[in-house]
């Protein structure tokens, strides 16, 4: 047995990839080549969608193939909205949303895994619907009917008019386009990796995105976003920046929305959405946002201090969705409607080429023994 054990598999690389790029020394990621500095400033969510599905960017007739496609599948059926409703409130939105994932697999018995085209097909559909089941869980817990989906309506926009009855302006749909292309692709981060095993024993892509979807809720991982904007709330007063701050560090808690795995000297996506974040606040805070940012600035200042340690892309996300109007509880479940596209990019990668992810353990339980009579 190996004696060589790395706790977390921190720095172990288990397999290749051609969908996205981390590189820790220079803080970039790119998918498909393309920095995501450069698809952000100059793409759609639905092209950056279609590149990490099928490695291109699409043409014109490609992109308005895709988007028709999209608006076409975003309703659920009427048994799967009661599934949903029947929920209890006190379970969280991701709890709603992994059911959901886990309901649409039931209808769509797998058939042939290894057929590209038709995981791509179940990729699009949940690609559609997550939107729907995130807004329609919103206005349930508000106490609100659910509003359909409008084909007329591109992606973002949809997904606003479902949750709010509204589109709001060109600005805020564009910061949110933002985060949905930073979120949507990293590499083998906790989630992917758990797609990629699920996917590794030849189980089918709903059951995959089922797995994914519960790592993605620990606040270690996708939860962060919800757990910053906790934190945020809080602390509420600016001048109690440092003392919270001491007191959690001197108690070994850890600051969410700061530190990561891979990158050490900062995340290649905040200063991106750092801007967006700002911008927002620029023009679409009130007093009581301009307050929590200025915890959210102080906090930083004071980590970076205390323990040189860079906030990640769910530091500005989170702000920048309580901006939009999001209730907190939605954070992790809109950064699923990204993140499904990377997932489940990697689960059709993994049936490409597939092996069967099995580690060792090194066993320090008690030495065989008798089984007392
Ligand atoms: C989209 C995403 O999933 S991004 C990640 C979102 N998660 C969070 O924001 C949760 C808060 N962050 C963390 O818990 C961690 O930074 C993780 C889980 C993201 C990464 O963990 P690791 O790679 O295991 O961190 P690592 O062990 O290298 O940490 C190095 C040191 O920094 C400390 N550290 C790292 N992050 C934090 C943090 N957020 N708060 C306080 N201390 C921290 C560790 O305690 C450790 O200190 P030590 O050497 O004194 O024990
Ligand atoms: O890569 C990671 O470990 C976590 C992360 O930032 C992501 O999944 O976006």
């Amino acid at each position: 047995m190996s004696t060589d054990i790395r706790r977390g598999l921190t720095g172990v690389v288990v397999d290749t990839t051609a969908i996205s790029t981390v590189i820790s020394e220079t803080n970039s990621l790119t998918y498909g080549g393309y920095a995501v500095q450069d698809l952000a400033a100059s793409r759609s969510w639905e092209e950056v969608a279609h590149l990490l599905w099928h490695g291109d960017l699409p043409d014109a007739t490609q992109l308005a193939d895709f988007r028709a496609a999209e608006a076409a599948q975003r309703r659920l059926d009427r048994t799967g909205q009661e599934v949903l409703r029947k929920l209890p409130e006190t379970c969280h939105p991701m709890d709603v949303l992994r059911t959901a994932v886990s309901y649409f697999g039931a209808q769509d018995p797998t058939e042939d895994l290894a057929d590209r085209a038709a995981n791509q097909a179940k990729a699009l559909s949940l690609f559609a619907k997550l939107p729907t089941v995130v807004a329609l869980d919103l206005r349930r817990r508000r106490g609100q009917d659910p509003i359909p989906p409008d084909p007329t309506l591109g992606y973002a926009e949809n997904f606003f008019h479902m949750c709010f009855g509204e589109v709001p302006s060109a600005d805020v749909v564009r910061a949110f386009e933002t985060t949905m292309i930073l979120y949507a692709e990293h590499s083998f981060n906790a989630s992917t990796f758990a797609a990629r095993v699920i996917t590794s024993t030849l189980s089918d892509l709903y059951s995959a995105v089922t797995g994914a979807i519960g790592a993605l809720k620990g606040p270690l991982h996708g939860g962060a976003n919800e757990a910053v904007m906790h934190m945020l709330v809080a602390i509420d007063d600016p001048d109690r920046v440092e003392s919270w701050l001491d007191e959690a560090l001197a108690t070994k808690q850890k600051i969410m929305g700061f530190g990561h795995r891979v990158y050490k000297n900062g995340d290649s996506r905040v200063p991106i959405m750092q801007d967006a974040l700002d911008n927002l606040i620029a023009t679409h805070a009130d007093d009581r946002v301009r307050r929590l940012a200025e915890v959210y600035t102080r906090l930083q200042t004071a980590m970076f201090q205390r323990k040189a340690i860079h906030p990640n892309l769910d530091y500005p996300s989170a702000l920048a969705y309580h901006v939009m109007g999001f209730d907190t509880p939605t954070f992790t479940p809109i950064f699923v409607m990204s993140r499904i596209t990377g997932w489940t990019a990697h689960i059709v990668e993994q049936l490409t080429a597939n092996v069967l992810i099995r580690p060792l353990s090194a066993y320090t339980g008690p030495q065989q023994r008798p089984v007392p009579a």
